[in-house]
């Protein structure tokens, strides 16, 4: 049985940082194991032009501890507002990666978001003609259909369509949760991909009622049935290169959570990798693993993969029961249950 497995530093392609002390205090859990992170833009007020995008950058570099190496990848916000032109100077800045599309609604910080595709084609049209990169959270927001079925109505009634009218758009479907998302990235050309997060390859929907109802296992999109884990852990092993690591680490207070509403998001970016481990372990599939969280996604987003290496050990250890980050404590996931891989200083 594999002890160690060494691999190529891998990246983020999707990440949560927040902002503030906050920031501060959950970004060296992502420096320690990552090079890179595609960092998202839904903070309060949310990052929505290029010259935000340059001062968040500012505030997560100035942010790093000394000696920790990360490079941030920004992303700007997408609104019914976005101008063309703030496409090509996000593009000429060249510390923007993507442009996130939040559908109005339908996450965390999603209430500037798009309300409709009409309204965002002439960005989406001159991000097509550039090559920047749409990233999207693909369900629809309509709470007459099924929550279980969000992502897959977005897939037909939205994405499907887009892709008819922008053949050349480049897209990331965010953390895909069902087996009809990916079979659509599967089929789609080289120019539509996917992030999988370790907590939808890990756990199925029976995990937020594990015992009573869990707070800090409910996430957007949310988790499904068995069959769509598995179809996402065939996915992410089958060694295509349309599927690549975005953890979806998404921090938020424990009293946001433990609440009678309480919110969207679960914290992994203490233990990512060696969760992933775990999944491509299970799966048989350690050789897929380096794939999936190093070259894939720098080769969708056109840059360089990392050079440095990491090593992960099978050696289990016991994720603390909080972190306490500032005024906010976040319980991460597995809190006070082992992880079985353990990466190496
Ligand atoms: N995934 C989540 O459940 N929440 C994310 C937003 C998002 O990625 O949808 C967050 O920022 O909290
Ligand atoms: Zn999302
Ligand atoms: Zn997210």
């Amino acid at each position: 049985m594999t002890q160690t497995i060494t691999l190529t530093r891998p990246d983020d392609w999707h990440l949560h940082l927040r902002d503030g002390a906050l920031m501060a205090a959950v970004l060296p859990h992502t420096a320690r194991e990552f090079a890179r992170a595609i960092v998202m833009p839904n903070l309060k007020p949310p990052v929505t032009t290029t010259e935000l995008a340059a001062a968040y950058r500012d505030r997560i570099l100035a942010a790093l501890p000394a000696g920790m190496a990360f490079e941030p990848l920004m992303t700007l916000y997408l609104t019914d507002r976005t101008d063309p032109a703030e496409v090509v100077r996000a593009k000429a800045s060249g510390f923007v990666h993507g442009i996130k599309l939040y559908p109005a609604g339908a996450t965390t910080n999603s209430d500037s978001g798009v309300t409709s595709l009409d309204k965002v084609m002439p960005a989406l049209e001159k991000m097509a003609e550039i090559g920047l990169p749409l990233l999207v959270h693909g369900e629809v927001t309509d709470h007459e259909i099924d929550v279980f079925d969000r992502e897959a109505t977005f897939i037909d009634t939205i994405l499907a369509p887009l892709l008819q009218r922008l053949p050349t758009l480049r897209v990331v479907l965010e953390h895909i949760t069902t087996r009809q998302a990916a079979a659509f990235v599967a089929a789609a050309p080289d120019n539509v991909a996917a992030t999988v997060t370790a907590h939808h390859l890990l756990m199925n929907r029976n995990a937020m009622f594990t015992g009573g109802i869990r707070p800090h296992h409910y996430c957007l999109p949310v988790l499904k049935r068995e069959q769509h884990r598995q179809a996402l852990v065939q996915a992410v092993t089958s060694g295509s290169a349309k599927f690549f690591l975005g953890t979806d680490s998404a921090p938020h207070a424990r009293h946001t959570k433990e609440a009678s509403c309480g919110c969207a998001g679960m914290y992994t970016a203490h233990a990512a990798l060696p969760l992933y481990a775990e999944v491509f372990d299970r799966a048989g599939a350690l050789d897929k693993l380096e794939a999936f969280a190093s070259f894939n996604g720098p080769d969708f987003y056109r840059l360089p993969r990392n050079t440095a290496r990491v090593t992960l050990n099978r050696t289990a250890w016991t994720v603390p029961a909080e972190y306490p980050f500032g005024e906010h404590t976040v319980v991460p996931l597995r809190a006070g249950e082992e992880v079985q891989w353990t990466l190496a200083d």
